[in-house]
């Protein structure tokens, strides 16, 4: 399976998915720079975290015109994997690839931690390998990590089975005391109606290194890779 990941400028995450796909994972694995046009070569893209543009205007508002990501919408539009972790998911976005937006945290603080996520819904090609509703712990770095959708979009989103990752406390409870950035509905990750473009706040791939003494973010690529080549 092959993964591409795409470098803006200010991206900092990108080492850190090829450390896991690459290095860990042996996955085939290459830099897509944003003004790289031809991507038909991969199977995953991954847009990673990080500052793309200094975040000016909002985080992914600039990112989104980048060559790159018409190539982007083409390879999401034939129902390749997409997957957009932190910084990647506000392009994802600004892109109206995902619905919604993540706005500035509710505490108006960029929020670096750890933070205790629950699986919702494991009939995806992300989740297969989690427990249904297992706690599992990821690191969180942002400023703008605060998912907002109307009323409408949060319901279409809850009745499709889209959200995959909500905040919660060590037990599982969902409340807005275990809620780090003010999302509505404590969402921390969604898919698309197709299910094949995944945005996520927390970083899986910060998380899936039994060096780092945290490995709760492996099962979605492992998962991802064994589906694929199934
Ligand atoms: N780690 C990240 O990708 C950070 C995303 C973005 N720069 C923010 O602060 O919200």
């Amino acid at each position: 399976m092959k993964f591409g990941i795409i470098v803006f400028p200010g991206s900092n995450c990108d080492r850190d998915v090829d450390t896991v796909t690459r290095g860990i994972l042996n996955q085939p694995t290459r830099f897509v720079w944003h003004q790289e046009t031809d991507i038909a070569d991969l199977d995953v893209v991954v847009v990673p975290g990080g500052f793309s543009y200094g975040d000016y205007l909002r985080c992914g508002a600039i990112a989104r015109f980048s060559p790159v990501m018409k190539s982007v919408v083409e390879h999401a539009r034939q129902g390749k994997y997409v997957l957009g972790i932190c910084n990647g998911f506000q392009v994802l976005t600004e892109m109206g690839l995902l619905p919604g937006a993540l706005i500035r945290n509710r505490d108006l603080h960029f929020i670096c931690d750890r933070v205790p996520v629950r699986v919702e819904n494991t009939d995806s090609v992300w989740t297969r390998g989690y427990q249904s509703k297992s706690v599992i712990n990821l690191p969180i770095a942002h400023g703008e990590g605060r998912y907002y959708a109307s009323e409408d979009t949060l319901k279409e989103l809850e009745d499709n089975g889209q959200v995959l990752f909500r905040y919660c406390s060590i037990d599982g409870e969902i409340d807005e005391v275990n809620n780090p950035n003010g999302s509505l509905n404590n969402i921390a990750g969604i898919v698309n109606r197709e299910g094949n473009v995944l945005g996520m706040m927390p970083h899986p791939e910060r998380a899936a290194d039994s060096l780092l003494g945290l490995t709760d973010g492996s099962p979605l690529f492992k998962e991802l890779i064994a589906t694929a080549s199934r």
